[in-house]
């Protein structure tokens, strides 16, 4: 395949894709890879890492900062969030390309702020037991969207803890509580099967508390056990031990959380759909900055991708996932058997990789999605079905059967994960129309730019040929 360079315009999320025949559709093309990938990128932070470091930085006894956070809309939330609480965060240092460090100054918490969530899950379940800990009332709300997601355990828990909450028994957004100023803690059972942020949320506070937190989780399952890791990693590195003498009971003391300096990991859930996008396209792609060691469930996608056929090395501080000659090039993945209950996050990419597999695959154990930014499980099967695929929902995941596709509109529903998924598979499908990619600026603002200028520079062979 010949290699065409060409220099980029000034971004545009639209990145070098015509526009629509079909006047009824709208949105952004996905672009179509005509040859092997050969890419190297570099991506933003980590969001569920900027968000513990903020949430622990604000309850610390000095300044902290962080170096290379995520700037992004969930993040951004945080910060204003945080801001409303009494907390000093500012912006310091120079912008080494995704943005400048945040210096974090904690204070003495206050209410009578409305905080908005957006869609955040991190905001929405982190933050109420820090608000506890104000003096004053603060309430909650969010997208629409948002008000869909499952809030009850937090609810129920601040109210084992003695705080007093307002709501309208729906265990969800809005809702209202009213900080004393101090939270007594002990002990706290919560069924925290909808969501791991249920724990993290009320882990990263504890230390806060008179009496520590024991916690206990009384649900059937819990996903998501690596951010649950990441949690504990954060508040040992500041100084707080959580002991964890069962599965399912973690004991917080009462401690100082210390100020720390901390780098922020690239975002590795993030990094899924340019990893997918090599065996779809063929060909390798780098991404820079692989942690050696991490707490990111990310990080398994050294092993998931391997499943599906890849080659996966590294190279110093790279990871190459290497596609082969990918499905454009004739090369259908493996067909996979997941249990994904460890890393939800990652099953839109990866589903839409299922999509053009050698045969049918199973994607289960991830049963919560249905409580994320939309109903995953929902909107996958939706989605891949409406372009001629074929997909089944299980009681906790995806039975999902290759199927010839064809372009067509591809709604995101609010969901970044959503709209990276339609573009996965445009990339072997001619004329995928999703609908709001900017949706994707809820964790990775940059995504169409480093899709169209980053992974694509030299597969997207039509477009680029003619400039
Ligand atoms: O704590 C975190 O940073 C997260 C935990 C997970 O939530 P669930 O356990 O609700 O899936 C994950 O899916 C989400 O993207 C981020
Ligand atoms: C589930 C996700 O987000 P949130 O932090 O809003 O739960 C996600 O990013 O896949």
């Amino acid at each position: 395949m010949q290699i065409t360079r060409y220099s980029a315009p000034e971004f545009d999320p639209y990145g070098d894709n015509r526009p629509v025949d079909d006047p009824d559709a709208s949105g952004w093309i996905a672009p179509t890879a005509t040859g092997p990938l050969d890419a190297r990128l570099r991506l933003p932070g980590s969001k569920s890492l900027t968000n513990r470091e903020l949430v622990l930085a604000a309850l610390a006894d000095g300044p902290s900062t962080l170096r290379a956070p995520l700037h992004s809309r969930d993040t951004s939330l945080m910060v204003e969030a945080l801001r409303a609480l009494g907390v000093g965060v500012e912006e310091v240092g120079d912008d080494r390309g995704f943005g400048r460090d945040l210096l974090v100054t904690p204070a003495e918490l206050f209410g009578g702020s409305t905080i908005d969530c957006g869609l955040a899950g991190t905001v929405m379940r982190f933050l109420p037991p820090v608000a506890a800990l104000a003096l004053g009332p603060v309430a909650f709300d969010g997208d629409e969207a948002a008000r869909r997601r499952p809030m009850r355990t937090t609810i129920d828990a601040l109210r084992q803890l003695g705080v007093d909450v307002n709501d309208d028994g729906r265990g969800a957004l809005p809702f209202s509580l009213y900080g004393t100023g101090s939270v007594r803690g002990g002990e706290v059972a919560i069924d925290a099967s909808a969501s791991s942020q249920f724990v993290s949320g009320l882990l990263l506070a504890a230390p806060r508390f008179e009496l520590g937190l024991t916690l206990r989780h009384t649900g059937e399952r819990l996903p998501s056990m690596p951010h649950i890791e990441m949690t504990i990693a954060a508040l040992a590195a500041r100084g707080v031990g959580v002991e964890t003498p069962e599965p399912g009971v973690w004991i917080v003391p009462a401690a100082p959380i210390r100020a720390l300096d901390v780098d922020i990991e690239p975002d590795l859930s993030n990094a899924a759909p340019f990893l997918v996008a090599a065996l779809v396209a063929g060909g390798t792609v780098r991404i820079e900055g692989w942690p050696e060691a991490t707490t990111q469930v990310g990080a398994e996608l050294e092993r998931l991708l391997p499943l599906f056929g890849a080659r996966v090395e590294r190279d110093g501080d790279d990871l190459i996932v290497d596609g082969g000659r990918g499905v454009i090039g004739g090369d259908a993945p493996r067909a996979v058997d997941l249990d994904l209950s460890i890393g939800g996050e990652l099953t839109p990419a990866l589903a839409a990789l299922a999509a053009f597999a050698d045969g049918p695959s199973r994607i289960t154990g991830v049963e919560h999605l249905r409580g994320h930014e939309t109903d995953r499980l929902a909107a996958l099967a939706a989605e891949i079905t409406a372009l001629g695929g074929e997909v089944s929902e299980l009681d906790d995941g995806l039975a999902i059967t290759p199927r010839p596709l064809h372009g067509g509109a591809w709604r995101a529903y609010e969901d970044h994960r959503m709209a990276h998924a339609g573009a996965i598979v445009g990339l072997a499908v001619p004329e995928v129309a999703i609908d709001d990619i900017a949706t994707t600026s809820k964790t990775l603002p940059q995504f169409p730019e480093l899709w169209t200028q980053g992974l694509l520079r030299r597969g997207l062979a039509a477009s680029a040929d003619a400039v």
